[in-house]
């Protein structure tokens, strides 16, 4: 196994105009591991994961992604290594189909062709020809998911997947980062359910004020309720 891990931050800082929000994030992500990325609303997730994918105008700090440099690349050069974002607003194109969204894009040489992600969402398949806009909120969770594994990624960041979604939609997308992850897949979840997280990932870091102020595996993070409380949101009903 190789010790370098897949995604490396070290020391990054990012910015909304004058507004410093990330104040040295570290983060390590190896080959197959899920990273849960916690913390209270406004603690710097989403901005985190927009810096690493180069979508902050302005990010200072070292950020590697398997062994090369990528601070400053633009997005779609990123995106072109080998990471995809799935965005808390899922983005999906509300009036094309759920096949042409897909299609749009699908990279060649992606593992991930179109066929294997109507087998692993059926319910897509069934409604491939139905526009995107008029989807549930849970298969709109599983297109955008499918939109950024037809790309291809080697790393695969999930802002807050299950947010809004009926617990029987949360358990099957539970199901669905357990079989990424079977499949090798490396990922990044940013998530509010503490128990969705517990149920998939490996370890786990805690962000505030725009830096990682624990880490550990689930039995610390269990034992440590006033991390917990300090730092995480209470659990939804
Ligand atoms: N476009 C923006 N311009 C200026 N400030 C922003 C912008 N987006 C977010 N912020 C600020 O950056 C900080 C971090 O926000 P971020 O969205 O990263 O938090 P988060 O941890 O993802 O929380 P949430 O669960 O609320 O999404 C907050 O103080 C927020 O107000």
């Amino acid at each position: 196994m190789s010790a370098a891990p897949l995604l490396r931050v070290r020391g990054l800082n990012g910015w909304y105009g004058k507004s410093h929000i990330l104040q040295g994030v570290d983060i390590a992500i190896r080959e197959g591991e899920l990273l849960a990325l916690l913390g209270r609303n406004g603690a710097g997730k989403t901005t985190t994961m927009r810096a690493i994918m180069g979508l902050l105008s302005r990010t200072e700090g070292e950020l590697e992604f398997a062994g090369a440099p990528i601070l400053g690349l633009p997005s779609y050069a990123i995106a072109q290594r080998g990471l995809a974002l799935v965005p808390e607003n899922r983005g999906i194109f509300g009036a094309l189909t759920v096949e042409e969204n897909l299609k749009l894009a699908a990279r060649r040489g992606s593992p991930w062709g179109i066929e294997r992600i109507w087998a692993m969402f059926p319910a897509l398949g069934a409604r491939r020809r139905t526009p995107g806009g008029k989807l549930s909120g849970g298969e709109q969770q599983m297109l955008a998911i499918g939109r950024a594994l037809v790309t291809g990624p080697r790393l695969l960041l999930l802002d807050e997947p299950t947010e809004g979604l009926a617990p029987v939609i949360v358990a099957q997308l539970v199901e669905i980062l357990r079989e990424l992850k079977a499949a090798g897949l490396s990922m990044l979840l940013v998530e509010q359910s503490l128990e969705t997280c517990m149920a998939v990932a490996d370890r786990f870091q805690i962000l505030d004020g725009g830096a990682i102020v624990w880490e550990g595996g689930s039995q610390a993070l269990l034992a440590a309720a006033d991390v917990r409380s300090r730092h995480l949101t209470l659990e939804r009903a």
